[in-house]
Parts: C-alpha cells; sequence; structure tokens
C-alpha cells in the first residue's frame, strides 16, 4: 500500500471519530456557555463574573467570610461600576441579583410600585418561621394574619398594655445592671445578651399571659446575684465577665430558631438550607418546641378568653379578631389555626432580636460620644422635670406621653447607620431606572449604601424614575453621612424663640422625621409591621438605662466591635462601664 493510500485510510477511519469528538467538545462548550451567569440586558455587571461558572458566589463567600458585612462587599461592587442599578451573580445557575443603590428610587420602589413584594429569599431566609405572614406575597392570607393584628398598634394597646409591661422590663434590666456595675467595680462588662433577653421579655409581657414562666432575663438575673466579688472572672482588656444560666426551653427555641434563619439566609443554596436545617436536631427541636410553647399558650388565652369574653394579652387581641371575622363570614372561629399560631412566633422573631440589636448600637455610641449621651440625659431631665426634682425615674405614664426630640433623634440616627439590606421580587414583568426587570428578579435595596451613608451617586439623577419624588427635607449630601449625628434629625419650630440655650429641646426645636433617609425598617406596606411597638421598647429602654447611669468610656478595642450584617445589623458585643447616678433614688 503506497503511503497516501495508508493516509487516505488512516483519515477515513479517524474523521468519524475527531467529527464525535468535536462533537462531545462543542457541546460542553454549548453547555458551558449556557451555564455560565446570563445578564440581563442592560443592567451594569462585572464582566469577569460572567465567565466564571459560579459567578461572583466564591468571591463574594471568601470575602464576606472574612468581613461577615455583606454590604461591604456590595459597595465595592456597586463603588466599582459607579452603578445605581447594578446586578451580580451571586447564587450559581441561577438568576442574577439586582443591586438598588439610591436612596431616592429605594424609597419609590418601597412604596409606590406594587410590582415588588417579599422576595424568595427573603421567604426561604425565613423558612424556619413557618406559617409567618411576612414569608407571604400579598393577598387573602397575607391581610387575613393582618387581620389579626390590628389591635395590636392601637395607642390603647400600646398606651395601656404594651407600655407598662415594657417599662417594668426596662426597671428589671437596670436593677440587673445596678448589680452588674456592682460587681465589675468600675470595669466594663458586654451587655449583647442582657438585651436579647430584656427585649425577649419585652415581648413575652404582652403576647403571653403574665404568669407565663420562661422568661428570659430572670435566670441570668439568679445567677448574677449571688456573685462573690472576687469571682467575677476579668478578661484581656480589663472586662468583667459574669457567669450566665443555661436558656430555659422556650428561650432556647426562639435562639435556636434566628439561628436557623441566619444559617438559611447566608447560604448559596437558600432552597437546600432550607430543607437541612430541618435535619439537624439543634434546629428542628428548636422549631418543635416553639411551636409547642405556642400552642399550649394559644389554647390557654382561649380558655381564658371564651370564660370572660376579653382580650387582654396580644394572643387574646388576635383571637377577639378572629371571632369578629368569622362571625362576619358566619362561620365557627378557627382559633386553633396554624397560620396564626405560626404568626405568634414570627412575631417574637421579628421582634426581639431586631430590636436588641438597635439597642446594642444605641449602647454603643452613646458610649462613644459623651456629649451625646449629655445632651440625651439633659433632655431627658428637662421634659421629664418632675420626675428629676423628685429624684426618681419618670413614671410610665410620663414616659408614654412625652416626646422627647433629641432622644427620637438618637434613634434615628442610630437606625439609619445599622439599617441592613432590603429585598424584593418583581412580581410581573417592569422596569427600574429605565431598565428591563424581568417577573421573578430578586432586588436588593442598600439601606446602607450610596444616598444613605455617602452621598447619591453621580449617575443617579438621570436615571431616576420620572414617578421618584425628590426628598423635600433639606437633606444635606455634602454633610458626613457617615457620622453618628443625631442633630441632623432636629429642625427648629417655627415658631421658637431665637433666645440662645443650651440644648436643643430648650431652643424650641422639633424632631423631623423626613430630614434624611432611613430604611432601617423597610417603607410601604412590605415595611415593618412593629414599627411602633419597636419604638416604645427602645424609648422605654434608653431612657431608664441613661437616667440611671452614666455611660463611661471603655478601651477603644471595645468600643469599636465587629459586627454581622445579615438579615440583621448585629455587633458582637455591646460593652458599657456603668456609673450609678447618684441624682435618683434607689426605686
Ligand atoms: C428596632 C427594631 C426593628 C427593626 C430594625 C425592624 C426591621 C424590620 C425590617 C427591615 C423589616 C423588613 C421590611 C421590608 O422588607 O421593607 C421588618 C419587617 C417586619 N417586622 Fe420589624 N423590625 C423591628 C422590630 C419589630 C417588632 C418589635 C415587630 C413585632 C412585634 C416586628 C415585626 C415585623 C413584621 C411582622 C415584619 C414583616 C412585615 C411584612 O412582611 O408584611 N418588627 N422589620
Amino acid at each position: 500500500m503506497s503511503l497516501s493510500d495508508a493516509v487516505q485510510r488512516v483519515g477515513s477511519e479517524l474523521a468519524p471519530a475527531s467529527a464525535g469528538l468535536l462533537a462531545i467538545l462543542g457541546l460542553l462548550y454549548f453547555l458551558y456557555e449556557r451555564l455560565l451567569p446570563q445578564p440581563l440586558p442592560g443592567i451594569p455587571y462585572d464582566p469577569k463574573s460572567t465567565r466564571k461558572l459560579l459567578g461572583d458566589g466564591p468571591d463574594m463567600v471568601r470575602e464576606v467570610g472574612a468581613t461577615r458585612e455583606i454590604h461591604v462587599w456590595l459597595l465595592k461592587k456597586v463603588n466599582k461600576l459607579q452603578a445605581p442599578l447594578c446586578q451580580i451573580f451571586v447564587q450559581p445557575f441561577s438568576r442574577p441579583w439586582v443591586v438598588l443603590a439610591d436612596s431616592v428610587e429605594a424609597q419609590n420602589l418601597l412604596t409606590r410600585r406594587p410590582e415588588f413584594d417579599r422576595s424568595s429569599f427573603d421567604k426561604t431566609g425565613l423558612s424556619p418561621l413557618d406559617g409567618f405572614h411576612s414569608r407571604m406575597t400579598m393577598g387573602d392570607s397575607w391581610k387575613r394574619t393582618r387581620a389579626w393584628l390590628q389591635d395590636l398598634l392601637s395607642p390603647p394597646f400600646l398606651n395601656n398594655t404594651v407600655s407598662p409591661a415594657m417599662y417594668e422590663n426596662s426597671l428589671q434590666l437596670v436593677h440587673f445592671w445596678e448589680t452588674k456595675a456592682r460587681l465589675a467595680n468600675d470595669r466594663p462588662f458586654d451587655v449583647n445578651d442582657d438585651l436579647d433577653h430584656v427585649a425577649l421579655d419585652g415581648m413575652l409581657s404582652f403576647v403571653f399571659d403574665r404568669q407565663f414562666e420562661h422568661a428570659a432575663l430572670s435566670p441570668q438575673m439568679q445567677a448574677v446575684a449571688q456573685l462573690d466579688p472576687s469571682r467575677v472572672e476579668i478578661g484581656r482588656h480589663g472586662e468583667a465577665k459574669f457567669p450566665t444560666a443555661p436558656f430555659n426551653k422556650f428561650t432556647a427555641s426562639l435562639y435556636g430558631t434566628v439561628d436557623a434563619v441566619n444559617v438559611v439566609t447566608a447560604s448559596l443554596w437558600p432552597k437546600f438550607a432550607k430543607w437541612w436545617v430541618r435535619q439537624i436536631p439543634r434546629y428542628s427541636t428548636s422549631i418543635a418546641v416553639r411551636r409547642q410553647v405556642i400552642r399550649e399558650q394559644v389554647q390557654g388565652a382561649i380558655r381564658r378568653f371564651e370564660a370572660t369574653g376579653e382580650a387582654k394579652t396580644a394572643i387574646e387581641h388576635m383571637l377577639a379578631r378572629e371571632k369578629k371575622a368569622a362571625e362576619k363570614q358566619g362561620r365557627k372561629p378557627d382559633y386553633e389555626n396554624q397560620v396564626l399560631m405560626d404568626e405568634i412566633g414570627g412575631q417574637f422573631i421579628a421582634g426581639f432580636h431586631t430590636s436588641s440589636s438597635t439597642l446594642s448600637w444605641i449602647f454603643i455610641h452613646l458610649t462613644r460620644s459623651p456629649d451625646v449621651q449629655a445632651k440625651l440625659r439633659h433632655a431627658l431631665h428637662t421634659a421629664y422635670s418632675a420626675a428629676h426634682a423628685e429624684r426618681r425615674p419618670p413614671s410610665t405614664a410620663e414616659l408614654t406621653k412625652g416626646r422627647v426630640p433629641y432622644l427620637d433623634a438618637v434613634l434615628d440616627e442610630v437606625l439609619r447607620l445599622h439599617a441592613t439590606l432590603l429585598s424584593r421580587q418583581a412580581i410581573t414583568d417592569t422596569q427600574l431606572f429605565g431598565y428591563r426587570i424581568p417577573k421573578g428578579t430578586t432586588v436588593f435595596i442598600m439601606a446602607n449604601g450610596p444616598g444613605f451613608h455617602s452621598p447619591s451617586l453621580a449617575a443617579a439623577a438621570a436615571l431616576r424614575d420620572a414617578s421618584s419624588a425628590e426628598p423635600d427635607s433639606g437633606w444635606d449630601e455634602t454633610r458626613d453621612m457617615f457620622t453618628f449625628e443625631p442633630e441632623r434629625w432636629l429642625r427648629k419650630k417655627e415658631d421658637a424663640s431665637t433666645t440662645t440655650t443650651t440644648t436643643e429641646e430648650d431652643a424650641g426645636v422639633e424632631f423631623n422625621a423626613n430630614a434624611a433617609p432611613q430604611a432601617a425598617f423597610g417603607m410601604g406596606l412590605r415595611g415593618c409591621w412593629g414599627r411602633k411597638l419597636a419604638y416604645v421598647e427602645l424609648r422605654m429602654i434608653v431612657s431608664l438605662v441613661v437616667w440611671h447611669f452614666d455611660l463611661l468610656a471603655v478601651p477603644p478595642a471595645l468600643a469599636y466591635p465587629s459586627a454581622t450584617l445579615s438579615i440583621i445589623h448585629r455587633a458582637d458585643e455591646c460593652y458599657v462601664r456603668l456609673r450609678r447616678r447618684e441624682d435618683v433614688r434607689d426605686s
């Protein structure tokens, strides 16, 4: 056989094989291209992210693993692109997430765009809360649940039930901290856990029957009450460390549920994590115990409510609303339905950790800013002058009635600085900033990004939806937006006297809730349902703590704790160094 014949023969034998190989390679390439992140047309993105099969996921995991603050990573992306709307590719083989980094458009989206509702990201993250209404898209079930809650934000319930319960609870915290301050002997100590416990007890005190024995703070008080000062451990920065008591079963179940929510929320594969946490005994037991204790409480409330027809606790008010709804619809009331019970569990989780984390930041800022603390105390003494003159703490009635502009300014400034990310999902094809947003797209809203904590991006003004109302607040973006400055929330009253005085409230200022963009509670119909309740609690605890104690400086290593930002912004520690004030008698 000649050489050319041999080549021809080998060629004809190899041709089908190489064609097959090429076809396989072609298919693999096609698959690879299909699996690469697919950007939404027109919305800015980092092209490098779309050339990696796992998109931005590994980068994000690496960086957020180190900082634990996802917004820091998001901000880098936004700033690199200088785009008030951009897209990132975090969840492998899924649609991109859209990131909105503009306070004006954020407000517009949250308050005036019914095409956006609760996101699957939130719904899956909150899956350990089962039938909690925050997991629902707006519709009949959402409305039915909201109807059960109707009385709980009414002034009579807030003033006559929530406030006295919160007051008692706050004084209990003051007593606990008196003991700790005495034992710590001028050393700082961490109060993060105390704030969790007190916030949880605050909710327990008006949701459950007053006889409920699973309070969170009292076992901790007992653990410290009999402590010999010589047995207080001292940490490496001179901080006092106190022993803690084991949690009772309901407290443990709620804390376990919060952990389960955090696990699902932080996962790159949330649907898998949602299933997985139910397989882990620690989480599944927490969820089961929470449900069982709530069922028992609801059954007790039904017995009381049916016997007296009276609604006192939050659960009884929910039952009363269910009764009314049933009468209207000509059916029997369905008191023991699981959605009602899940709602109660959801309210606990939505309410206590958010409030306690906010309280931690408030005390951290007041410790770092003695001037603000002094001004706040002076404002409180002025507002409750009779109590101050009589060297007693202000009463529930005094605290409930009076508003102290500087206190509100401190609260909103802390809330502004520690707002978290919000998310919404397009429930129909729509647009944002003129870009097409297909149905199902998740939009993350940076309530801690440009326009909130730093000046708006230059490109935003041109893009803002024509329907976005420019904030008419005099919000000055040339002012440092990242500093703690409660004064930015105050404005002179129209009829204020022009005399020179020492504090804002003396000068006739008022709190201006629209002074600055602040979305710590979200906004619009899906904004925080419990906002009013939260303010009652924050005002009560902060007023009574600042009234009773000077929060003295702590070493720099303790004054600036690390934090996590996921569903909320949470400081790892909150160190206070407390000195009991002498201008208030023992209560
Ligand atoms: C300082 C304390 C609190 C903060 C910072 C806070 C923050 C938030 C945020 C950011 C949202 C999501 C809003 C959105 O997506 O637009 C939310 C929703 C919610 N919060 Fe709060 N919250 C606090 C206290 C409370 C309390 C005390 C309760 C109840 C007792 C509560 C009940 C709820 C409920 C039910 C929702 C879901 C509303 C819905 O999906 O329709 N929150 N909260």
